[in-house]
């Protein structure tokens, strides 16, 4: 379903790679080059979480400064935080869930919406508002891949993100679903590895995600 309002739709958004890094950004002053670290190891689609106060100034850097970036903020709960990410230059919202109010907001505005599901009630709900991509949250605590297999027969025309608890031993296992086309974690973005400032082994670990990625 094309929203034509949206920069970006859904489905590019969840097409672009098989991987979503999930970032939570503590020092704006690495924001770019965490950025530009990601998308060197081969990944496009960023979200970066508004878990940090700096959250939407990064967004605002890396949107004006990584050209090949496709920026998204994440944990949008409410209208509000949508129009700020829209503000910062996000092209896409990623949520852990969804709300009549926060659906209403993002038909009305100009980034695309993702919003997170974990029960048919609330997938059934996003569909009334038009949407056919969600994120699966949280993935494995939500029920993982048995969930998504059963989903799949009821609704099949719906793609999903999962995330939460995807890690390099399971995010293949996701990645053959029918109704999976990428999955997001912070697994590739580990914060031991921000904090010192290794953006070598952040391109590496991308890199390694994506060459290990066994095709369907
Ligand atoms: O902050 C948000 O917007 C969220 O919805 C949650 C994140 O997507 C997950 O916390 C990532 O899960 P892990 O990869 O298991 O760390």
């Amino acid at each position: 379903m094309t929203k034509n309002n949206w920069k970006i739709q859904p489905a590019e958004v969840l097409n672009a790679g098989p991987v979503m890094p999930v970032m939570v950004i503590q020092n704006l002053e690495d924001a770019v080059p965490l950025a530009q670290a990601l998308v060197a190891g081969g990944i496009k689609v960023l979200e970066i979480t508004l878990r940090t106060p700096i959250a939407l100034d990064a967004i605002r850097l890396i949107s004006r400064e990584v050209k090949d970036a496709i920026v998204g903020a994440g944990t949008i709960t409410t209208p509000e935080q949508l129009r700020a990410a829209e503000e910062a230059g996000a092209v896409f919202a990623i949520s852990p869930g969804l709300t009549p109010k926060l659906l209403a907001a993002a038909n009305d505005g100009n980034i695309a919406l993702i919003p997170g599901i974990a029960t048919l009630s609330e997938l059934m709900l996003g569909m009334e508002y038009g949407l056919d991509h969600f994120k699966f949250f949280p993935a494995e605590a939500a029920g993982g891949i048995p969930m998504l297999k059963s989903i799949a027969g009821p609704v099949p025309k719906v793609t999903f993100c999962p995330t939460g608890g995807i890690s390099p031993e399971n995010y293949n296992s996701y990645l053959q679903l029918s109704n999976v086309a990428c999955v997001g974690g912070s697994w590739l973005v580990p914060a031991d590895v921000v904090k010192s400032k290794n953006w070598a082994r952040v391109t590496e670990l991308a890199k390694q995600t994506i060459d290990k990625v066994v095709s369907v």
